[in-house]
């Protein structure tokens, strides 16, 4: 049962509980730690979902002691977490909390981390299992993941959660992969991709594998085009060293949008493990070809307004270069070359600074063959949409076409909506949550593999390969818009158009 006792509120469910384990965040100073993970930890606490003997132990280079650490935790679960603070929860949760200071490699021959982890092992009973979260910037990776591997003989079981960018193209993302195989198996990698982790991205699975009425439709005979939308509202909030040499390709297309188009493209698995649902995902990479130059289009925000609220350019963001090129918008029409997508359009888009948040696959069916009353429609007889909204206002709509009442035959759309604050009075995991308590118990099912992230580079590098022939016109949307005009002609080439929800 709940902590609020409502058993539809249950959220995350397990079947079986992690094991007694000691979880060493590198990188325990930072924003991720402060804003996802403690509250993610809490979350779990919450809901009795951590391994009684449990411990943290924050790492970074920032001196401070463990007090200081548990207490600037203890504020941030206060200001982030989803659940309302509990003293009982929380003192349960920071007794077993440490922080170490270190430069990772300086440490004079003394190993501070794991001789914190070995009082732990004594003191929490944690077992000598580690779970290691690379929350630091990539240039760190490698001296975290060379300190991390050479403890490794001492442990009992290791796992390693790898946060994004996994590299910066294929050549660095396969010497990230080799330096991590080098002392690890794959088994023992866990490599982030947030996006997998959210409850609607899940139900994407559900609703295709655990309905009979959708698969027999699920293809190309059926579906007119697919549309996946990762909008966003915010700028890129202070980030400007990271996305200056990341833009909107790296950040987001490469990861969160391609999950998501093999999610909704994939051949059913033949069960949830890991490895069925990865193998499928990556066959729907490795069927994707590059897009030619006219398929693929970039923007970058100016100034505007945005929720009512006046927004500078990109280039006047602290950080960024006053004649940046880096794009924070890309939109792309891409195919899947395999019997059930061929011709079948994926028209895809991220960008920041739009005009709402929003991420939403729209599956648009074919129209009726002979609608016979046409004539008399009242919008126009419009094709049927699944719509799988993501977030916010995370749920499903069937958009269908039905009679106005009264005289007459005129036909309108109508939405047939399931919301899940409705049918499961819950509120919904945050990813972290899941996505920690998946890589405690060991399930990769949610986490990308070695060769699916090399698929993913593949098609960013062919991408950023031809972009380098052509000088854009930047800024070229205004915050607050829907993208740049290019991004239209786009889809309208096609005839047809961008959903506005
Ligand atoms: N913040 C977010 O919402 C998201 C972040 N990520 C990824 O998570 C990782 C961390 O991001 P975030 O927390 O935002 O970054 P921050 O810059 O806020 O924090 C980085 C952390 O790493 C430590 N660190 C920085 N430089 C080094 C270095 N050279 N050697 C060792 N440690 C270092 C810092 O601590 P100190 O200076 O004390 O050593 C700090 O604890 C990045 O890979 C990022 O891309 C991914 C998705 C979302
Ligand atoms: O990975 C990232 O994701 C966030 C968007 O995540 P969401 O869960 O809020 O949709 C994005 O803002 C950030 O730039 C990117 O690095």
């Amino acid at each position: 049962m709940s902590p609020q006792g409502n058993p539809l509120s249950e959220g995350l469910q397990l079947r079986r509980r992690p094991e007694p384990c000691a979880l060493v965040i590198f990188g325990a100073s930072g924003d991720l730690t402060k804003r996802k993970l403690l509250p993610a930890l809490y979350a779990l606490a919450y809901r009795k979902l951590l391994p009684d003997r449990f411990a943290v132990v924050g790492v970074a280079r920032t001196p401070q002691s463990s007090k200081a650490f548990t207490a600037a935790m203890k504020k941030a679960v206060k200001e982030f977490a989803r659940d309302p603070f509990r003293q009982d929860v929380w003192d349960q949760l920071a007794a077993g909390m440490r922080y170490v200071s270190t430069d990772f490699s300086d440490d004079a021959g003394e190993d501070t981390v794991g001789r914190v982890l070995e009082e732990l092992d004594a003191e929490r009973g944690t077992g000598g299992n580690r779970l290691y979260y690379l929350a630091v910037p990539p240039q760190a990776f490698e001296t975290v993941v060379q300190e991390i591997g050479e403890r490794r003989a001492r442990e009992v079981w290791v796992r390693l959660i790898v946060e994004k960018p996994f590299g910066h193209d294929l050549a660095s993302a396969r010497k990230l992969n080799e330096l991590l195989h080098h002392w690890f198996g794959e088994d023992e990698i866990f490599r982030i991709d947030h996006y997998l982790g959210k409850e609607t991205v899940q139900n994407m699975l559900a609703l295709r594998f655990a309905n009979g009425i959708f698969e027999p439709i699920w293809n190309r005979q059926f579906i007119d085009h697919v549309q996946i939308t990762v909008a966003e509202s915010i700028g890129i909030e202070g980030r400007a060293g990271f996305y200056e040499s990341a833009g909107a390709i790296r950040d987001i297309f490469q990861n969160h949008l391609l999950q998501l188009l093999a999610l909704t493209a994939m051949e059913p698995p033949i069960d949830f493990n890991a490895d069925s649902v990865r193998n499928e995902k990556v066959k729907v990479l490795k069927s994707m070809h590059t897009p030619g130059p006219k398929s693929v289009v970039r923007g970058q925000y100016g100034a505007g307004f945005v929720e009512g609220v006046e927004v500078p350019a990109y280039r006047e963001e602290p950080g960024v270069a006053p004649d940046s090129l880096t794009e924070t918008y890309i939109a792309a029409k891409l195919y899947v070359d395999n019997w059930r997508w061929a011709d079948t359009p994926f028209y895809v888009r991220a960008g920041k600074r739009l005009a709402r948040r929003e991420t939403t696959i729209a599956i648009q069916f074919q129209r009726a063959p002979h609608p016979p009353f046409e004539a008399i429609a009242g919008d126009g007889l419009r094709p049927n949409v699944l719509l799988i909204y993501v977030q916010p206002d995370e749920g499903v709509s069937l958009a269908i076409g039905a009679k106005v009442p009264g005289a007459g035959m005129t036909i309108r759309t109508v939405h047939m909506d399931f919301l899940y604050g409705g049918a499961f009075r819950t509120g919904l995991p945050e990813a972290y949550e899941r996505l920690i308590l998946d890589a405690m118990l060991g399930d990769a099912t949610l986490f990308t593999r070695e060769d699916e992230v090399e698929e993913q580079w593949k098609l960013v590098d062919a991408i950023v390969g031809g972009w380098q022939r052509e000088r854009p016109s930047f800024p070229d949307y205004e915050s607050g818009t829907w993208g740049p005009k290019s991004a239209d002609d786009l889809i309208h080439r096609d005839g047809r158009s961008w959903r506005r929800h």
